[in-house]
């Protein structure tokens, strides 16, 4: 017999699984066995074989660890009758061979003839790996103190079958539902009215509370959302969320491979994005590994991808500040130092909260000049902040005209890259309803009493920019069309590659606007959970119970 080389170390143990999967066999009355060339097998004595364990309704398992340097072992499985175990069925083809040294896994067919004309074929998977003597001992361990089925602690155990662990598929599945049928999702937190309008949350304009302006105006700014809570009621009569509220319930979704990047100008729809960049990419296994991507990004990457400036480009009510708060926190999550810049904050400080429509008119020449003067000091505060080592910034302006996004480019020229982020909005019910949360909660109308009276200046302000407004056509850029009702909507991009880029992409392809319960399962407790091994993918060590979790 040959000996095969270990290739792992020389105290390496070899860890052996044979799996065999038939769903007829279950009714067959026998029960499935494994012999072969060594003693620990039988010595090929079929009275001596070894019993594999009912790891699932159809399928058996048997699981060894041999020592490193083993003889080749030739086995083979046999079925034998569970009330007179005689008689076996020994299968057919040659014997198995198990080599010494190698991970790896084979799949092949047994067949076992039942009798001259019907013949039983199963599926049989071999999986060999080395093991190192901390796998063996930590898998020893685990099995020492979790011989019983481990409960999750703090999650709610569903239990889907007390009395059998041998349960036909469909019955697993009815009975799945009948649980998430059950299962209340919990209504979105009332924020109260402490919460503060998103703009506000945004960096506090520093080169203006340096010059001596006194915040105060930042701090009547900051009143509880909704002045018109006594007196109104909200949008339609329905309790319409906050921004604040959405964000409460909001749980940030997995982030895709740093390879995305489309570099060409191209147009696509949510949905084939989203098959896409998840099918052809696949998501990362672990935070973990979204964290390293994020530190080696900030060590290796290319220039240009360390300095990013996001610019946002739409008209009033477009969700822009929505969709910066959104990226802020993502890009921080990911590890990036990431600000956001309101310039609606920057107007307010300098130029009070009580302005009109008047002000925001293309033709108004002190307004243009004053909306650019905040403009560009946004911009400057941004600056600087990214040559003390900030690494991306988000302009949030209406930034609607060309001349505009031209002085930004300008003033980030050599410094950082630019990334125009539009947002288009055609949906005249969901501007409506934007409209009037505007006018609800931002600080530009807290002092205005007639709500209705605000919604027609805000409306009037709106047709002065949508006379002025020029939708981006220049540089690098994303536009998300009509995104907000989350169908049929439309993601185009121009000139976005490398990977920050590639990840902002695939973010705003997943961005919800609705909040949505998050159901997460966890499966059974399986054989590799009870050797104390991670990863892997076997079987379930009973179908006694599922847990799963609700993460809002
Ligand atoms: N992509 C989107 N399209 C349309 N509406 C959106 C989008 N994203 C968010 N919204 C909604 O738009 C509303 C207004 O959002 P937000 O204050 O961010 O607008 P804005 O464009 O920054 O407005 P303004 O320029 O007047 O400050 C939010 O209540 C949000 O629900
Ligand atoms: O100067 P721009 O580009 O119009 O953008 C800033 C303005 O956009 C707005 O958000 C439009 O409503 C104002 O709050 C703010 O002053």
């Amino acid at each position: 017999m040959a000996t095969a080389a270990s290739s792992g170390g020389v105290s390496d143990h070899q860890y052996v699984s044979v799996k065999l999967e038939s769903p007829r066999l279950a009714a067959l009355d026998l029960a499935p066995h494994l012999f072969g060339s060594h003693p620990a097998a039988g010595s090929w004595d079929p009275t001596k074989a070894l019993p594999m364990e009912r790891a699932a309704a159809a399928i058996w398992e048997l699981s060894c660890v041999l020592p490193s340097r083993h003889e080749t072992l030739d086995f083979k499985l046999l079925l034998k009758p569970k009330a007179d175990s005689s008689e076996c069925i020994v299968e057919e083809g040659p014997n198995r061979p198990l080599g010494c040294g190698s991970n790896q896994v084979e799949m092949t067919d047994a067949v076992f003839k039942l009798t001259e004309k019907d013949s039983l074929e199963c599926k049989v998977w071999v999986e060999t790996e080395m093991l190192s003597p901390f796998d063996l001992a930590a898998s020893w361990k685990a099995h020492q103190e979790n011989l019983q089925p481990s409960r999750v602690r703090g999650t709610y155990d569903v239990v889907m079958n007390t009395e059998t662990e041998a349960r036909d598929e469909n019955d697993f599945a009815s009975g799945l539902e009948l649980d998430l049928e059950k299962y209340v999702v919990p209504t979105t937190p009332n924020m109260g009215s402490g919460v503060v309008y998103a703009a506000n949350l945004t960096e506090n304009p520093r080169s203006l509370l340096d010059t001596g302006i006194s915040p105060n105006n930042l701090i009547k700014g900051d009143a509880p959302l909704n002045h018109y809570a006594n007196t109104k009621k909200d949008v339609d009569g329905r309790h319409t969320p906050s921004q604040e509220e959405q964000k409460a319930v909001f749980v940030d979704r997995g982030v895709g491979s740093p390879r995305f990047a489309r570099p060409t100008n191209e147009t696509v729809s949510t949905s084939n994005i989203k098959q896409d960049s998840e099918a052809k990419l696949g998501m990362p296994a672990a935070e973990g590994a979204v964290a390293a991507a994020a530190v080696a990004d900030q060590m290796y990457g290319p220039k240009e991808d360390r300095k990013l400036v996001i610019v946002l480009v739409g008209l009033p009510a477009r969700g822009k500040t929505f969709t910066a708060a959104k990226l802020t926190r993502y890009l921080r999550w990911l590890g990036h130092e990431t600000k956001h810049f309101n310039v609606g904050k920057y107007r307010r400080l300098k130029h009070g909260t009580n302005q009109t429509a008047d002000f925001f008119r293309g033709d108004n020449k002190e307004g243009v000049e004053a909306r650019n003067e905040v403009a560009a000091l946004a911009m400057e505060d941004m600056l600087s902040w990214m040559e003390e080592g900030g690494q991306v910034g988000i302009c949030d302006a209406t930034n609607s005209t060309r001349s505009r996004r031209n002085m930004l480019m300008k003033m980030a020229e050599g410094k950082c890259k630019i990334i125009f982020v539009e947002t288009i909005c055609n949906d005249q019910d969901v501007l409506e309803r934007n409209i009037r949360l505007k006018v609800q909660q931002s600080p530009d109308y807290a002092e205005q009493t007639d709500f209705e009276a605000g919604v027609r200046d805000f409306k009037e302000r709106l047709a002065y920019y949508e006379k002025v407004y020029e939708p981006v056509d220049e540089g690098s850029y994303i536009k998300m069309i009509d995104m907000v009702s989350g169908n049929g909507g439309q993601l185009q991009i121009n000139n976005i590659s490398g990977y920050l880029p590639g990840r902002i992409v695939f973010f705003l392809v997943n961005c919800h606007l609705t909040p949505r319960p998050i159901l997460l399962t966890r499966h059974g407790e399986s054989l590799d959970n009870v050797r104390g091994r991670i990863g892997g993918d076997s079987s379930l060590r009973s179908l006694i119970s599922l847990s799963y979790s609700l993460v809002v």
